[in-house]
Formats: C-alpha cells, structure tokens, sequence
C-alpha cells in the first residue's frame, strides 16, 4: 500500500471515530509513549536515559499534553526533565499533575546542556509561525550539528502548517518527529523541516476518510511497478518511446534524456531530431530520425527539453499532441503549452513536468506555499497529469490524487538533470504506466541515481544519467538506501 498523508481534518476525524470506542485519554497516553519512546532511544543512543537532561516546550492544547505525559514518562527512567509553559493557565491540566507527580519540575527559561528539547508548543491545531514566547525559547537553542540539543517534535515541527506543509517564520526544524497513527501532509511537503518522522501506531484507523488524496509509493512498490521484459517480450512489446529533444546546435538535451530512456527500460527508444546523429554516436542502439514522417511507431512519447520555442517546434508538438498516445511535455514544450493551452485539450493521458518557473508560466501566477493545492489546481482544471519539480516532486492527477516523491537530497539540482527525468518517466509511460505512476516512479529512481552518483560530491547530469541503471538495480534487489548513501 502507498504511504497515505493526511490533513489534520482527517485526522480529526480518525481520531473521533477511535476515540468514541476508547476511554478518555487511551489516545494521548499512546501517543505520549511513543514520544517517550523516541526520546529515549535518541538519549540510548548517545550513553543512556540516567540523569541526562531533556527541556519540554509546552502550548496550550494537546500537542503539549503529548509533551507533558512523555515528560512524566521520561522523568519515571531518571532523566531529568525541565517545562516552560508557553501559556501556564492553558496547559494540559492532568498532563502537567502527572508530570509534576513525575519529579518533573517547570522552569521559566530552558538551561544551557540539554540534551533534548521536545517541541509541544502546537500540532494540528497550530496556524501561523511561532509566537514571540515560543519563538525566543527555540531562538536559543544550539543547533544540533553544532553541538546543541536533539530537537524532538510532537506531531508536527511548530510553525509548520499541517496541512500545505509551509514553513513559517520562525518555525521549528526537527532532528526527529513523531505523528500519530498516519503522517500528516506537512511529513511529506515539509520533510526537510521534520528530520525523520516516526509513525506510532496509537489504534485509529486513517484508511475511512476519503476525498483528494496525498500518497508517496514504498521503494518496494517502485521496484515491483518497474518494467522489465518477460520471457515472451520482444523489443517492441515491451513499449517503444520517442524522445524529441535538442537540436544539432545543443545536442545535449537529446543525449541526456535519449540515454536516460534507453537506461530507463528495455526495448527500444527513438529519437526523432536534428541531433539524430549526435544522439546515435552515443547510443548506437537508438534508432534515429530527423523528421516525424520518418519516425517509426512508439507507445508514447517524451517531447520539449532543449526543442526550442520558434513555429517549427511549435508545428512538432502540435503533431504529437494530436495523436491518441501518452504524451510527457516538459521544459521549452512547456513554453510552447504555456502560451497554446488548447494544445493539451486532448484525451490521452498528458503528464506535464514543470519545474516552478515553468509552472507560473503556465498558471500565470507565481507558485506560492502552497504546491500541493497548486499543483492539483492546474491538474484538474486542464485534465492533465502534472509533475511539479522540486526536492519534493508532486505528480497530480486530474481526479486529485497526488503521489509525492521525497528526493532525500538535493544533488539532482544541477543542468540536464530534468532530461533525465524526462527519459525515464517518458520510457514508463510507453511501457503502459499511468502518467501519476510513471512520473512518481521516474522521480524515485533519479533520486536515488542522484545520491548513488553524488556520494557526498557534487555531480552533473552525465554522472546522474550514468547512475540511472544502478539505482533500478539496487531498488529491484531490495536495497536502494544501504546502495545509494555512503556509509
Ligand atoms: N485529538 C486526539 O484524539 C489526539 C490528539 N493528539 C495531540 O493533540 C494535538 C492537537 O491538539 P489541539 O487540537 O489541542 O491543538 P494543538 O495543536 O495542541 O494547538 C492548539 C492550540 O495552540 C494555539 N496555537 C495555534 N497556533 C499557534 C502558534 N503558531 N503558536 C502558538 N500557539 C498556537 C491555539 O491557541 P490560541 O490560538 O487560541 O491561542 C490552540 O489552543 C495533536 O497535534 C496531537 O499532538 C494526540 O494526543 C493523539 C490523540
Ligand atoms: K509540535
């Protein structure tokens, strides 16, 4: 099953549903465990729970209830636990008796050497950045690179929207964050800010609630979505892709996503262009053509990077859009749908893969902090697939579904890196995958190509291309992270 997010009314709800079935309180004291649970295997990690010293930040709802009973937790195991409470009339009244009966003791300001500091100021209740009080406690803090404590966030990082993922100014960035039950929208849209993000299982069930949806696939999912020939294919059953990209006078555009589709996928790609020759003393294996009538059949077709925007690229995208065949558009084919919308009128899937400049070109607004309803916008008022770029890749269906991809870094932010793209998720299309799956999948594999290549030193779009093959190896043989990040 797709890793699903959720937005805090969903969540709500969830919670409503199991908390009618359980006693008063059953969901907090589980998720508080679970807090406790972290913050104590962090304190393991680095000598042990004993005298060591963690600082909670406390709001006004139930967020910092979390806090507090993971405060009286930790305090039973000998840690020395201090609160500062935000709004000291407000705060989680049980929470803050079981914590003091704990030996946990309040205090004005956190002290200099914590170890941890436990974020309960607000979770899916919270809007807008950190108040002043809030925002002055965590201003102190040490960053944990730098020496200063692990910061632990209940549910959500404070100041960070649960839904749109925005961060706001000031807000807190997390080495860990634990959620509940089911990540939220903000563990996948804001998930440099959050660190890593631990999911407790604290018995509600997510899967009843219904509406648009956010979902990222496993790596086993990609892994098992990738096509890769059976015994009765040939090379053309497996699904021919055309790539149109570059010119005689940039070639390169043509030769990165032309050698990302013939990676990509067995069977056999196309190339139809004035880099033919370019792209053919590369990969002898392309089969080339310079025109569109000399090209042979494809499944699907991976068109725009490096095209040019002047009448004739414009005659070519034409032509391709008007077939019944899935269509990716990107880079100066974007340019070109941007200003002839019309041209993606069509019925056959259509996967756009804007990075943000290119999708205010084509909305006509400046994208702003909120992608995901952006980027589900356009899908459904044109009736295409998009794919947003971004160290968070978001492919949207026109029905609203959206399948995001964490890249886990940002070494794919370099030149070319986007015919890569195009190459890949252009061959998955023509073997037959859905525009979402297809550009979800593409963007998990670059991802991993990018670090596999990067290891900790900038790399190009040649290295990434090259990458490409390893990282479909070790995602198929089921060990894409221990094979893609240096020890
Ligand atoms: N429901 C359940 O079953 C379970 C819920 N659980 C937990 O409860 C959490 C949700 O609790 P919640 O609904 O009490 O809201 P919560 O996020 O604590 O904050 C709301 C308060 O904060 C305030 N506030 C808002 N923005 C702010 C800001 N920027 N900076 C500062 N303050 C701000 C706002 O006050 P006001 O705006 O009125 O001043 C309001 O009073 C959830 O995330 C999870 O941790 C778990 O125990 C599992 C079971
Ligand atoms: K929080």
């Amino acid at each position: 099953m797709p890793i699903r997010y959720l937005t805090a009314d969903a969540v709500r709800d969830a919670e409503h549903a199991a908390g009618d079935l359980l006693a008063n309180g059953t969901l907090m004291r589980r998720a508080s465990h679970g807090v406790a649970q972290v913050v104590i295997d962090e304190l393991r990690r680095t000598g042990g729970c004993y005298g060591r010293q963690v600082g909670i930040v406390v709001g006004a709802g139930d967020n910092g209830g979390d806090a507090l009973y993971a405060g009286a937790a930790l305090s039973r195991r000998g840690v020395a636990c201090t609160a500062v409470l935000l709004a000291p009339d407000r705060a989680h009244r049980a929470g803050l008796a079981a914590f003091g009966r704990a030996g946990g003791r309040t205090v004005e300001t956190l002290a200099g050497g914590l170890d941890v500091v436990i974020d309960g100021v607000v979770g899916i209740g919270g809007h807008g950045p950190l108040r002043p009080a809030a925002a002055e406690v965590f201003g102190q803090l040490t960053a944990p690179a730098d020496g200063g404590p692990v910061v632990v966030a209940v549910d959500i990082p404070s100041g960070v929207d649960a839904d749109t993922g925005q961060v706001h100014d000031p807000a807190v960035r997390a080495t860990v964050t634990v959620t509940f039950g089911a990540p939220r929208n903000a563990h996948l849209l804001a998930a440099t800010q959050c660190g890593r993000t631990v999911t407790v299982d604290i018995g509600i069930d997510p899967t009843g609630t219904d509406g648009d949806t956010l979902s990222s696939l496993t790596d086993d999912e990609v892994a098992a979505l990738w096509p890769v020939p059976a015994p009765a294919d040939d090379k053309y059953s497996q699904g021919v892709v055309g790539v149109i990209a570059g010119s005689a006078r940039y070639p390169g555009a043509a030769i990165l996503a032309t050698g990302a589709a013939v990676s990509a996928t067995s069977g056999m790609t196309r190339y139809v262009g004035t880099a033919a020759d370019d792209v053919v003393s590369h990969f002898p294996e392309v089969v080339a053509a310079r025109s569109l009538a000399d090209a042979g059949r494809v499944q699907a077709w991976a068109v725009g990077p490096g095209i040019g925007t002047d009448d004739d690229a414009l005659e070519l995208l034409r032509d391709i859009l008007s077939t019944d065949l899935p269509v990716l558009v990107d880079a100066d084919g974007l340019t070109l749908v941007a200003r002839h919308p019309e041209l993606v009128d069509r019925r056959a899937p259509t996967l756009l893969t804007p990075h943000a400049g290119e999708f205010a070109r084509l909305t006509g607004d400046e994208l702003g902090p909120d992608r995901l309803a952006a980027v589900r916008d356009l899908a459904r008022r044109w009736g295409v697939s998009v794919l947003l770029k971004g160290r968070i890749t978001l492919v949207a269906d026109p029905d609203g579904a959206v399948l995001g991809n964490d890249a886990g870094s940002s070494w794919a932010a370099t030149a070319g890196a986007g015919d890569v793209l195009s190459g890949i998720a252009g061959s998955l299309l023509a073997a037959g995958l859905t525009p979402a799956r297809a550009g979800a999948a593409a963007a998990r594999v670059h991802a991993h190509a990018a670090e596999l290549a990067a290891r900790d030193a900038p790399i190009g779009a040649s290295d990434l291309l090259a990458a490409v093959r390893p990282a479909i190896r070790a995602l198929r043989r089921g060990h894409p992270t221990s094979a893609t990040r240096v020890p």
